[in-house]
């Protein structure tokens, strides 16, 4: 990474130094305290009663604000230092922002299986709540910290998508507070136009009280292949073809290391290890991040050893299987938090919180990554794999990149397939670190990529910044149902700005 100045050098070279003696303590502390505070809680089924009180709360706040003449628009109070996401929204300063204290599961439903969560409940959190009932969310994206809130109003993806669609897509119904402070749920059958606007609204439509969710058998491990290419061609048929195909299996994931080699990931759970594999516990604190063991398959590949390998792992590890390095962002941060001597003996305080290490950003850092360094996902029909991983080579040249299928069914609201068809394969590529392509330069190359994207009917993931005009995302996302339904709703105009205006570069820092 190129610095200006030694004080940029010591701030992000040595930026490790606090992260280990500081964060990496704090974040277990915050990690005990809220694993206890939501089990209790859960235990002691306070939730169920207290989310009436606590939507009360919420009412009374907005009441407030609209005795008070409706001066600013609205947005929650959610700090910008706890959200997944690079940034911390600016809009945050001006607006009335309501506290939204809804931490918690409510009920699981095991005969519609269903579960319902408040919006502030964490996926770390549900996952934990269901692991002892012997289920799982039908989707559970992969960071822990993700709140089933920004997952509803943005998005969520994850290595079964290619079968279940997006978070949106396994959310049977919402419960909103609307700004005239009426309570409403939505669904497929009831109020099915606010249902479909819903997702990637961004918290512009109304405050997310409650979502009920998917949920699925879940079995002790993932039986995992890797099946390892040295040519990209051939890797994206195979892709193509294990994410699409009828009897598919349960996950599919591929990252690739360079232009053209790869490594494609199937998956199924499974109640015991077999004896066709070895049990990998990559959830254990000692165990080398998932990433560079996967990059091992395609070594020994190149080498001549042509075989597929097996693993067994633990489904919790699984499903949050590149946490513990945070994909492969955490390199850039503790360079050798990889280190087998480092993990024996710091492995068991990994990650830090993002939350945390969103607080302590220097803004020496913040400078530097404004200036080199990526982080995007962008979602593309998969027919266009291919020419997207040139689009992404020659604009950023960052690697690893991950690649996850999932199925966009044509539905009502902010995404429309251009193609028209019932539904279409997509495939979500992350691109996060440093770039290497020459001329690169962050709002130029980005704009190029996302000019490609909105060329080939896709669609970017609005946590990372997006330097579209706002004529551009329209382009990108379809407004028609979203524009109608913001009319009809009473005080909305008033209360909320559109999503272009929460999610755009200029209005976040
Ligand atoms: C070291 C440290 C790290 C932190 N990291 C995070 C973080 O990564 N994510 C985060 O949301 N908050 C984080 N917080 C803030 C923390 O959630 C609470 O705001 C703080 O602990 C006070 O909680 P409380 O006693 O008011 O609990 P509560 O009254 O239960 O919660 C108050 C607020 O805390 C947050 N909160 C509490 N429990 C949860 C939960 N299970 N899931 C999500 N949010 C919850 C919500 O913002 C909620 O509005 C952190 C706090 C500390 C000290
Ligand atoms: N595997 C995956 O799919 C991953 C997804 N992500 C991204 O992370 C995002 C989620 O991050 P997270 O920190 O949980 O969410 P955020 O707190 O960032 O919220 C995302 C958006 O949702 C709105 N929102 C959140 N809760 C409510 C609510 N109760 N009512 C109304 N609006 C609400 C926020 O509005 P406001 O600004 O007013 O708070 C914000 O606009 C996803 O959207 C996704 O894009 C990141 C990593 C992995
Ligand atoms: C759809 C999928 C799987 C997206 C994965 C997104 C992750 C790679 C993102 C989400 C939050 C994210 C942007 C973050 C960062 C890296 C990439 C993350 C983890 C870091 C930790 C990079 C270092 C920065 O100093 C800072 C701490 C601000 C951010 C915080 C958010």
């Amino acid at each position: 990474m190129q610095t200006d100045s030694l004080l940029e050098f010591l701030l992000v070279e040595y930026r490790w130094v606090v992260v280990v003696t500081c964060l990496l303590p704090l974040s277990l502390l915050w990690k005990v305290w809220s694993t206890v505070r939501n089990y209790v809680v859960f235990k002691m089924n306070s939730a169920p009663k207290n989310h009436d009180k606590k939507v009360k709360e919420i009412q009374k706040q907005i009441r407030k604000w609209r005795m008070s003449g409706c001066q600013t628009k609205l947005c929650t109070a959610r700090p910008g230092w706890q959200t997944m996401s690079f940034r911390q929204s600016l809009y945050k300063k001006s607006y009335t922002n309501i506290d939204i204290n809804l931490v918690d599961v409510l009920e699981v439903d095991t005969e519609n299986m269903t579960v319902r969560c408040e919006p502030m409940a964490t996926m770390g959190q549900v996952s934990l709540t269901l692991q002892p009932l012997g289920l799982a969310l039908a989707i559970v994206p992969e960071l822990e910290q993700l709140t089933v809130g920004g997952l509803v109003m943005g998005t969520g993806v994850e290595t079964s998508s290619h079968r279940r669609g997006l978070f949106q897509h396994v959310c049977t119904q919402y419960e909103l507070l609307l700004p005239d402070n009426s309570v409403v749920t939505c669904s497929e059958t009831e109020n099915p136009d606010l249902f479909y606007a819903v997702p990637w609204s961004y918290g512009t439509l109304g405050f997310l009280l409650s979502a009920t969710i998917k949920v699925i058998p879940a079995k002790k491990y993932v039986r995992l292949e890797y099946h390892p290419y040295t040519s990209l061609p051939e890797l994206s048929r195979r892709f193509t073809h294990e994410a699409s195909r009828p009897d598919s299996h349960m996950f599919v994931e591929a990252l690739l290391y360079s232009r053209h080699e790869g490594v494609l990931m199937t998956g199924d759970m499974v109640d015991e290890v077999g004896a066709d594999g070895k049990y990998n516990p990559i959830g254990k604190w000692y165990s080398e991040w998932f990433f560079t063991q996967v990059e091992k398959h395609l070594k020994r590949f190149q080498k001549g050893d042509k075989k597929t390998a097996v693993e067994y792992i633990p489904l919790r590890d699984y499903y949050h299987r590149h946490t513990r390095s945070l994909f492969w962002e955490l390199q850039d941060i503790i360079p050798f938090g990889n280190h087998p001597l480092f993990r024996l003996t710091f492995g068991w305080l990994m990650p830090p919180e993002v939350s945390l290490l969103k607080l302590t950003q220097p803004a020496a850092v913040a400078r530097l990554y404004e200036r080199s360094h990526v982080i995007q996902d962008m979602l593309v029909p998969v027919e266009h794999l291919e020419d997207a991983v040139q689009k992404f080579h020659e604009e950023f040249e960052v690697y690893p990149v991950w690649l996850c299928p999932f199925k966009l069914p044509n539905q009502p609201g902010q995404l429309q397939l251009k193609s028209g068809k019932e539904s279409e394969m997509f495939v979500d590529i992350g691109v996060y670190g440093v770039p290497k392509a020459k001329g690169y330069e962050t709002v130029s190359s980005t704009r190029r990529v996302e000019e490609f994207v909105i060329s080939r009917g896709g669609f970017q993931m609005l946590y990372a910044d997006t330097y579209t005009t706002r004529e551009e995302f329209r382009q990108m996302f379809s407004h028609s149902l979203y524009d109608r339904v913001r009319e009809t709703l009473p005080g909305c105009l008033d209360a909320f700005p559109e999503i272009y205006d929460k999610v755009n570069r200029n209005v976040r820092k």
